[in-house]
């Protein structure tokens, strides 16, 4: 095979940006990638790229894709370059959307079967010359496992419950291999030869719905392997000398055999498995499909690096499947588009960021193009030569009948041109025959005739039916003769048909004469009849006008007697008809006024309802306002601890940077190895373990804002759908949950929309900064990670060092955590001391009302006391039953109170009975006798004191300050109140 290079060609890179997706519409996502107008540019935050095109959200339209980046790959493929073309990106970010490797009904927009469209046209339009070969095999790679997608046995053996893939006996899994001059093939998979575009459509449709796929939290159709659909073209085409002038001089220089392959890569997507929510088996899927993308970008990393390229260094292939199976792709001979795929949402921004470095280093890789083509000269020219030699000498044994040929085509087409004339002559006398037969020509004539058309028709039979030498027989003299007696037959049959019509018309004469002479008798005396019927007609109508004239002149006299009675009636009809104007305007008066009232009272309603809904409403703003500006609050301290856990991650990276310089030069020799160094050392180290710290507390930030951010979204999102719920099942869904912005009013609705907004944007604007730092920092702590960290030491007595330095920090960081365990214990213990304390003063604290309760009620019954006297009797008895001293003064003396000891509960309590006239007990409450004696020790004095027509309790409390029993109520609740929150706080601390 021989092979044309072409020039160094670095892979091309464009960007697919797909619009926002009604679940990211849902959740108030905002576009946070734009697009530089009439430029391959995007800029996402402070980042900007430039890629070889952008298709969407401003960019080109993506249905350029395939003209601008797929089509010139497609021309290739009949030069016989190798192809690929690789869509790159994050779940649900539209890759088998642009590739339509997942779309069952062949959608035309899509790149594979425009591809495939664009790959027949061109065949149809070369074939003439180039004969073609296609076959096509689809596999994906899941799991790190090859399955081949068009081998419905092995895939139907393979489908366990889940719906995946496990390993079929008897059928060794395919390989990949690398044939002697380097190319990449898979020994053992499906190679289905096409020869029609539905043939290679089937194969699509067939291999994507046996694609694995599952629903994650971001794509309900999310594809978990990376799927390559492959197409090879062979072609064999002839070559002709360039200096033959014409075509049957052209001479035939051989046969050039011409073969390529496009690989057409749908890539499973980079995800985050807190993201996508992934368990159990998505989970495992994710993890290898992530490692799979990783060794990809390590690839493309080492590809892409101009330096590491120049110094050959070593480029890791064969880390996973996918890398090997595109070994050719990725800075082999192939010709390569990548195609990245990017969301525009603001909470994709981290990923889509990722996704945009990635593809902006694949565009440094650097493929050479290689042509398969090879020429099989001999074996083809000799094969070439015995044909020529079997078309000459058919040629020669096929050249000498073809003037025969011609005379013998003339001929066909004389006849044929005879042959219609004579059908349609045939057809004429066919149709007067019929009209002969209906006028029953006689016998004779009908003999004549039917022995002429017989024989008319019997020679057209004749000449119907003729080969070329009768054919030749009916000639000129033969249709004259038939002209002849066709006009004869004519004109015979024209004279009978005159005969008969004349006979028939002379019949109809005769019949008519003879029945008009019958009717003429009967006419007369029908005239008579009905003459006579006539007049007595009149006659009648006469005496009927007579009668008519009578009866009018009755009526008119009788009309003339009844005038008077008539003016009377009419006066009283005038009468009734003014009063039932009256009744009935009256009655619409009446109706009126309720209208009115109805009307004034349900305006009234109105009003209120208004009022009570302003004052609603006013509250409701109020509420909203408290609630925006705490919120607001959160926000700010949030985005504060962001910015700056994000601005002390800078400084690290920073700082480190310079210690990495300060290591560096001490590696070149600059310093003296020593104590400088292991301090350095351990500073370092010190550093490095910060940054981790850092790049934590800032992802912990992240996080957080990101939960954040998304309660603010779905709150939007509900807001703005609000609307849209009808009294149903989705109100009923939502109601116990959003109840609160379901009766909003539209005017708070729209307040708190803006300010969701107004939050939502400076959220946005802390997550793009934190993800731009983190996605730095975190990429860098992977690179590290791998090899790069270690570098830094150089002797072994630096790695003891750091190793001693790193037992010391982990021994006294396990100490402190030690500590801190303990401290934790304690507190816990003090924590349940607190709760039980809790339920103690809550207890207290209910037995407290109820006392209040209990002394309102006796100072109410106080009021009624009659004489001062028997107050202050009364009163003594009350101080004497609480033991406690009591003041003399204006003291009450309910003679009705009475304090009764008893047990409840199984603790001392004193009833307290009010005792009416009747002498009817009535219970007022209790008292525990705890109380009352704590009470009596604790107050030095107790009173009763009237003040505004009101008979308090009060007493004093060891400081001497006077209380009132429901102050001092009120102070132990909000005691307890003000204790609650962190004994809470401390239960949810541990
Ligand atoms: N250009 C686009 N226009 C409209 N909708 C799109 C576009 N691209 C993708 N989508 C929609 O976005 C969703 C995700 O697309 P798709 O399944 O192609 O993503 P993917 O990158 O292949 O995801 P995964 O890696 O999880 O398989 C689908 O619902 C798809 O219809």
């Amino acid at each position: 095979m021989e092979t044309t290079t072409l020039e160094n060609c670095s892979v091309k890179v464009a960007l697919h940006i797909r619009p926002l997706i009604d679940n990211e519409r849902q959740q108030g996502c905002r576009e946070c990638v734009s697009v530089t107008p009439g430029k391959p540019q995007v800029q996402v935050g402070s980042h900007s790229f430039t890629f070889d095109h952008v298709y969407g959200n401003g960019g080109s339209p993506s249905a350029n894709i395939f003209e601008e980046c797929v089509a010139p790959l497609v021309d290739g493929l009949f030069q016989g370059y190798n192809a690929t073309v690789l869509a790159y990106g994050q779940t649900g970010s539209g890759k088998t959307y642009t590739m339509g490797t997942g779309c069952s009904d062949n959608c035309q927009t899509k790149l594979i079967p425009q591809v495939m469209n664009a790959l027949f046209n061109k065949i149809e339009a070369l074939k003439h010359q180039t004969e073609f070969q296609l076959h096509v095999s689809f596999i994906e790679i899941l799991k790190e496992e090859v399955r081949d997608l068009l081998d419905t046995e092995s895939l139907g053996k393979t489908e366990t419950s889940n719906g995946h893939s496990g390993k079929v006996p008897g059928r060794s899994p395919i390989q990949i291999r690398e044939t002697s001059n380097g190319a990449i093939t898979l020994a053992g998979s499906t190679e289905v030869a096409v020869s029609t575009l539905q043939e290679m459509a089937a194969c699509l449709e067939h291999g994507s719905l046996s694609r694995a796929t599952g629903s994650t939290n971001m794509n309900k159709q999310s594809s978990r392997s990376h799927a390559i659909f492959t197409i090879t073209l062979e072609q064999m085409r002839k070559l002709h000398s360039i200096s033959s002038s014409n075509y049957t001089s052209e001479e035939d220089m051989g046969e050039e055999y011409i073969s390529g392959k496009l690989h057409l890569v749908d890539l499973a997507g980079s995800e985050r498995a807190k993201r996508t929510g992934s368990d159990g088996l998505r989970l495992q899927e994710g993890i290898h499909i992530n490692k799979g993308l990783l060794a990809l970008g390590n690839v493309i990393s080492a590809l892409g690096d101009e330096k590491k390229r120049k110094e050959g260094a070593h480029v890791p292939y064969r880390d996973s499947k996918l890398t090997r199976l595109l070994q050719d792709s990725l800075g082999g001979n192939s010709k390569t588009v990548m195609i990245a795929c990017i969301s525009p949402a603001d909470i994709n921004a981290e990923e889509s960021l990722n996704t945009l470095k990635y593809a902006n280093r694949a565009r440094n890789i650097q493929n050479k193009p290689v042509a398969n083509r090879d020429f099989i000269s001999n074996e083809m020219q000799q094969m070439r030569q015995q044909l020529k030699y079997l078309q000459d000498e058919l040629c020669a044994r096929g050249g000498a009948p073809s003037d025969e040929l011609r005379v013998l085509r003339q001929r066909i087409a004389w006849l044929e041109a005879t042959n219609e004339d004579l059908c349609r002559k045939l057809h004429e006398y066919r149709s007067r025959c019929a009209f002969v037969g209906r006028s029953e020509i006689d016998e004779l004539d009908g003999h004549i005739y039917h022995e002429k058309t017989d024989g008319l028709e019997r020679q057209l039979q004749s000449s119907d039916s003729s080969d070329l030498p009768m054919a030749e027989s009916i000639s000129g003299e033969d249709s004259r003769e038939t002209g002849e007696a066709a006009k004869e037959l004519e004109h015979v049959l024209l004279q009978n048909r005159m005969d008969k019509e004349m006979n028939e018309l002379n019949k109809c004469l005769e019949q008519k004469e003879s029945e008009m002479n019958l009717i003429g008798v009967d006419i007369e005396a029908l005239k008579q009849h009905f003459g006579k019927k006539i007049m007595e007609l009149e006659e009648e109508k006469r005496t009927v006008q007579k009668e008519r004239d009578c009866l009018l002149h009755e009526v008119e006299k009788l009309a003339a007697n009844c005038d008077g009675v008539q003016k009377t009636q009419d006066v009283r009809v005038q009468k009734l008809k003014a009063l039932e104007a009256q009744v009935q305007l009256q009655h619409k008066m009446k109706r009126e006024a309720e209208q009115f009232r109805q009307w004034k009272t349900y305006r009234e309603k109105e009003l209120l309802q208004l009022k009570k809904e302003g004052r609603r409403n006013e509250y409701e703003m109020h509420k909203l306002e408290a609630l925006n500006q705490r919120q607001k609050m959160v926000l700010q301290r949030k985005t504060e601890e962001a910015t700056m856990a994000t601005k002390r991650l800078k400084e690290l990276l920073d700082a480190r940077k310079y210690s990495l310089h300060e290591n560096s030069v001490y590696a070149n020799g600059h310093l003296q190895p020593g104590k400088v160094n292991e301090k350095s050392l351990h500073r370092w180290l010190d550093q490095e373990l910060e940054v981790m710290v850092h790049v934590h507390e800032v992802r912990a930030e992240f996080d957080k804002q990101k939960q954040f951010q998304a309660a603010l979204e779905e709150e939007l999102a509900l807001l703005k759908q609000v609307d849209q719920f009808s009294y149903g099942q989705s109100i009923s869904t939502h109601r116990s949950r959003y109840s609160r912005l379901l009766s909003m009013s539209p005017g708070v609705k729209v307040a708190r929309i803006s300010s969701l907004e107004n939050m939502l944007g400076m959220s946005s604007v802390a997550l793009k900064s934190m993800a731009s730092q983190l996605t730095g920092a975190e990429e860098r702590e992977r690179t590290l990670n791998n090899r790069e960290r270690w570098n830094q030491l150089r002797s072994m007595g630096d790695a003891k060092n750091v190793l001693q330095y790193l037992f010391n920090a982990t021994a006294e960081t396990r100490c402190q955590l030690w500590e801190k365990h303990v401290e934790l214990k304690d507190l816990k213990e003090q924590l349940s001391e607190l709760v039980t304390l809790l339920q103690q003063s809550e207890a207290q604290r209910k037995e407290l009302m109820t006392e209040q309760k209990t002394c309102e009620q006796a100072a109410i019954v106080a009021l009624n006391t009659p004489t001062e006297l028997e107050k202050s009797r009364s009163l003594k008895h009350l101080a004497d039953e609480m033991s406690g001293p009591l003041s003399p003064m204006s003291l009450p003396a309910p003679k009705q109170l009475k304090f009764s000891p008893g047990v409840v509960n199984g603790s001392a309590r004193e009833s307290l009975t009010f005792v009416d006239d009747a002498q009817k007990m009535i219970p007022l409450g209790e008292l525990s006798s705890k109380r009352l004696v704590a009470i009596g020790q604790a107050g030095k004095l107790w009173r009763w004191k009237r003040s505004h027509h009101q008979w308090l309790l009060q007493f004093k409390w060891k400081w001497q300050k006077p209380w009132k029993l429901s102050e001092w109520i009120k102070h132990s609740d909000e005691t307890i109140m003000r204790s609650r929150p962190r004994a809470q706080a401390s239960i949810n601390m541990i």
